[in-house]
């Protein structure tokens, strides 16, 4: 999931420390206007708007202030949402209580992708269609039953045999989601918290992250689906054809449900709304792929302490995500379904509440970084360089999310144009594109003295410094930044190993970086760079120089049989661009590239 939730971890049924970790047993909740009231009444403000946007009429005026992305003073400074270690692998250690819990036969995942739209909302920020209501008489509340012969059964009972506390009224208890929390730990004074859990210490030489494409390819292997699967993929069939339906009526419903969730989302949902429930869908139907969705699912549960995500608030979206499912399946949902989908809810769920109560004992949930200088290479571009508030450690090749202050809640993936640098300073190549927000306002709007924020460090496009193959490296426009990075990297660990770059471009004056990539030419005999450019003529300059489509210049060289091989630029690029790899003689497990999938959905 992208964005999260609200709930206290031991607001009664979340249980946490009393060891009644049944986390995904959605509380029984009030009418959503009930639940308003007791918020308002709470915090003296009356959110009319929240209150009327009721699934049922359409009407979604989420331009509500709240929601409205403001400015710098909206980001909460540092410290903000303690990711308390409840209901996490920390307490089944102390307080074992298997039998409550629904079985995890199935360890899988839910990828969920990072958080937010580039393109600037509609007007009216999060634009749900308006779906039918949802009928609560009908509507499953979850609860969980006792365990029948010796298995977690979770059943419908009457909503009005559920009391448990509003989520909102117990996140307030235990610290706000947004930012008026107990300080989180710092990283590096954190007392681990008692974790079934190796902490991690980062950086670590990266494993390698599964992507989207990873794990759905992973879905695809000979093993026999496990009944679990088989009706989960039973259901995803069926609810295909409305994905946008499904999606919209979960957000609603979410919405609504919980109205304290909505702060946690951007402003604007269109991105968003594709993201997280695809992601979520994505995971469920890899129940059975245990190990690769385990690792992705720790990565994204990491990911998530960012967004100010708390393990109670994953029954929220749980609960939701099941109504919606069970709304638009009505063919394949029964009993047994609803009984698989629970199954693989928690486990991923699970999964990702331990692997972020694990990294809060040795990193952040996120940074602060002042920027520190500000480059307009092109109209477009800038180069960007920013120092952390403390340490930031990262490999090159890497990437991080950013959030700037002007458009809370928005994140967008850049990665890091520079090895580690012994003065801690972050550089990011930022191309404005039309409508981004994040972009434009790093491009147009950033200057030094402005604070961001920066998520954790991801992906694997990492050098393995113990080989002594051939890198051959492709950059296409801002693609470049981690293709300079990666250079760095390998000039700072003194092996010579051959190093070839193409660097690729619309048009010689989209080269915003040439100069920098030259310099390094000249510095190392090791490194080659070929310029590319697709229309005009040749640039002048580097081992040699090209005109064209970037993968076709590629083709020209090689073979390249003892290389890896970096791929980075547009999601177009990295398509033809691995065909092209291939083509030279390079085999598909030593191609190294950002997901396609989170490029697409990214921008700039
Ligand atoms: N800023 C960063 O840190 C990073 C950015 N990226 C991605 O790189 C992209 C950069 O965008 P721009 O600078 O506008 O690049 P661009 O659209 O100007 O293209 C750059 C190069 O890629 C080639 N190319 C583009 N589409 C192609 C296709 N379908 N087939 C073959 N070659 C193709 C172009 O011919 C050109 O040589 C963005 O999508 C961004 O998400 C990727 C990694 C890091």
């Amino acid at each position: 999931m992208d964005a999260p939730t609200t709930t206290s971890a031991d607001n009664g049924s979340s249980g946490g420390s009393s060891g009644d970790w049944g986390w995904f047993t959605p509380p029984a909740k009030k009418s959503s206007g009930e639940q308003q009231e007791r918020q308002n009444s709470q915090d003296g403000r009356a959110e009319p708007d929240e209150r009327s946007a009721h699934p049922d009429h359409g009407d979604h005026r989420e331009h509500h202030a709240r929601d409205e992305p403001n400015d710098r003073e909206q980001i909460p400074s540092r410290p903000v949402n303690p990711i308390r270690p409840v209901g996490t692998a920390a307490e089944r250690v102390r307080e074992p209580e298997p039998s409550q819990a629904p079985p995890a036969r199935h360890p899988g995942g839910a990828p969920t992708a990072p958080a937010s739209a580039e393109q600037p909302a509609a007007a009216s920020g999060y634009a749900a269609p308006a779906p039918a209501p949802p009928r609560r008489e009908a509507e499953p509340s979850w609860d969980r039953q006792p365990p029948r012969g010796g298995q977690s059964t979770w059943e419908r009972v009457p909503a009005r045999e559920r009391e448990p506390e509003p989520v909102h009224q117990s996140a307030r208890a235990t610290g706000a989601p947004t930012g008026s929390a107990a300080p989180a730990p710092p990283a590096q004074s954190a007392a681990p918290a008692p974790s079934a859990f190796t902490p991690r210490a980062r950086p670590a030489a990266p494993a390698p992250e599964p992507s989207l494409e990873a794990v759905t390819a992973s879905a695809s292997s000979a093993e026999p689906a496990s009944p679990d699967a088989v009706l989960i993929r039973r259901t995803m069939a069926e609810i295909e054809p409305v994905a946008d339906k499904v999606t919209s009526y979960f957000y609603a419903l979410l919405f609504v449900q919980y109205p304290d969730l909505r702060a946690l989302f951007p402003a604007s949902m269109d991105t968003q709304r594709d993201r997280l429930f695809k992601a979520l869908l994505t995971a469920a139907q890899h129940v059975d792929d245990a190990e690769v969705l385990t690792a992705y699912l720790a990565n994204l549960g990491r990911g998530h302490r960012k967004y100010g995500t708390q393990p109670d608030h994953y029954p929220a979206v749980g609960e939701c995500l099941l109504s919606a499912l069970a709304r638009y399946a009505t063919s394949s949902w029964g009993p047994e379904t609803q009984a698989a989908w629970v199954r693989a809810y928690t486990a991923i769920s699970q999964i990702m509440i331990d692997a972020a109560a694990e990294d809060e004992a040795v990193a952040p949930a996120w940074w602060q970084a002042e920027v520190v200088s500000h480059e307009l290479r092109t109209p477009d571009i800038a180069v960007v360089t920013v120092r952390p508030d403390q340490p930031y450690p990262f490999l090159a090749g890497q990437y991080t999310s950013v959030e700037t202050p002007w458009w809370p809640r928005i994140w967008r993936h850049y990665s890091f144009a520079s090895a580690p640098r012994s003065d801690g300073l972050l550089s990011f190549h930022v191309k404005a594109v039309p409508a981004g927000w994040v972009s434009n306002a790093m491009v147009h709007r950033a200057r030094p003295g402005d604070v961001i924020r920066l998520g954790a460090p991801g992906g694997s496009m990492t050098i393995d410094h113990t080989a002594r193959s051939g890198l051959l490296c492709v950059g296409g426009g801002t693609g470049i930044a981690p293709i300079k990075a990666l250079v760095e990297d390998v000039a700072e660990h003194g092996v010579r190993r051959p190093v070839e770059v193409f660097y690729g471009a619309r048009s010689n004056e989209d080269l915003y970086d040439l100069d920098t990539m030259l310099r390094l030419e000249q510095a190392h005999p090791w490194l080659s760079v070929r310029p590319v450019v697709a229309t005009g003529p040749a640039v002048r300059g580097g081992t040699s120089s090209e005109t064209g489509q970037l993968p076709d210049a590629v083709r020209q060289y090689g073979p390249y049989r003892e290389y890896d091989a970096y791929l980075s630029g547009p999601p177009g690029l990295i398509r033809s661009g691995v065909d092209a790899l291939v083509g030279v003689g390079i085999p598909t497990d030593r191609i190294r590239h950002d997901s396609i999938e989170e490029l697409v959905s990214a921008g700039d």
